[in-house]
């Protein structure tokens, strides 16, 4: 657990960047700090690994203050992830993971062995350990970043805006990633991010910050959206926040239609596998958004509701596979009933609005 007791950072030119934080963060568990640019999350998220020395108060890691740690040993112990992933562009993909297992003592094989291990469980195809960091894709470095700062196997991993440079697209498969990471390792996760719709996705608790480090709410993603907790946090959360809120629910007691020959004149096409295709009429041909109960949001059900020509969500099981339908109606009828989630569990078992994970949804 990471506890700030009054920190602060005030800059030899007078400048405060954090007039003095209390602040807990739980162990295995997402906390995501947000707000707008120069509030002090950065200097706030430094101060746990000590590249910045709070001016007053302290940060505790379980129980023991952190400037009393040599800085060499705190820092190995906690995984730190960062804009443009920071690799070191002369070593190969393999080695940059390898580094802290070989600052650690590891032999060579060892560590190169937990390497490949860890770019595996990132996702990346093994013929990127031989590449140098020039010859990836920006995402796929911000995996070797993600693979570097686990391999350790650090109990703490801080993560400053690691996703802000790649398109959205790429950084909406990297958050998924975490998740399912951070859902096998349970790591004590600070991260760092401007974007509210990330930290809504990602954190089990959001801390919302205004200026100089001051908390303006800190809840989670569910109530935050249900329960802003004044004029300037509603602000900063923008429109939709009940659409939004859909996200964190899942799809699950949507009830379900079997499959039926035909929808008012349209007919579902599937493949040979039994995965939806095209609705068709006639010679109209329209895509079968889809969404898979088990794992994807309401919102996710309602988009594929609205967006399917006959009306009709196409549910698939875990290999995309029709299972069944779900009309409009079924979709807005389950919004009602399904509970909203309890602030205990947050997110990190909450399925994430994640358009990419639904197969033929057709968007
Ligand atoms: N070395 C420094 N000297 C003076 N002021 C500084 C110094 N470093 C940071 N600051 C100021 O401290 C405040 C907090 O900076 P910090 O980088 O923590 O903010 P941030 O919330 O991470 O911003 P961003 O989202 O833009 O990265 C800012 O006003 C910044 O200008």
């Amino acid at each position: 657990m990471i506890r700030f007791e009054g920190a602060a950072k005030r800059h030899p030119d007078g400048t405060v960047a954090v007039r003095g934080l209390d602040l807990e963060v739980p162990a295995g568990k997402t906390t995501v700090l947000v707000g707008p640019s120069g509030c002090g999350k950065t200097t706030i998220l430094r101060m746990v690994n000590r590249m910045v020395v709070p001016t007053a108060g302290r940060v505790l890691l379980d129980g023991t203050d952190v400037a009393g740690l040599p800085a060499a040993r705190l820092r190995r112990g906690i995984g730190y992830v960062i804009q443009q992933a920071g690799l070191f562009p002369h070593r190969r993909v393999i080695d940059n993971v390898a580094t802290v297992p070989r600052l650690l003592g590891w032999d060579r094989k060892r560590a190169r062995a937990r390497a490949a291990e860890l770019l595996e469980l990132v996702g990346l195809p093994p013929e990127t350990a031989r590449r140098y960091p020039a010859q990836l894709s920006g995402g796929q470095q911000q995996r070797v970043g993600v693979a570097r700062a686990l391999a350790a196997d650090p109990p703490v991993l801080l993560m400053d805006e690691p996703f802000s440079a790649v398109d959205p697209l790429v950084r909406s498969g990297l958050q998924e990633e975490l998740l399912r990471l951070q859902a096998e390792l349970g790591k004590t996760v600070l991260f760092v991010t401007h974007d509210i719709e990330e930290a809504i996705r990602l954190g089990d608790r959001v801390v919302v910050l205004r200026e100089h480090g001051e908390i303006a709410q800190l809840s989670d993603p569910h109530t935050l959206l249900t329960a802003p907790a004044d004029a300037g946090v509603a602000a900063f959360l923008g429109r939709d926040r009940g659409l939004r809120g859909l996200g964190l629910r899942g799809a699950a007691a949507v009830p379900l239609t079997p499959l039926q020959p035909s929808y008012d004149g349209w007919e579902l096409l599937l493949d040979q596998d039994g995965r939806p295709e095209h609705w068709a009429r006639g010679t109209e041909r329209h895509p079968a958004p889809a969404f898979a109960p088990a794992r994807d949001s309401l919102r996710a059900a309602l988009d594929a509701a609205l967006l399917a020509a006959p009306g009709h969500a196409v549910a698939v099981d875990a290999d995309g596979r029709a299972v069944g339908t779900a009309s409009r109606a079924a979709v807005v009828e389950a919004l009602a009933t399904t509970p909203a989630p309890t602030p205990a569990t947050g997110t990190a078992t909450a399925p994430a609005d994640a358009p990419e994970r639904v197969p033929h949804a057709g968007r």
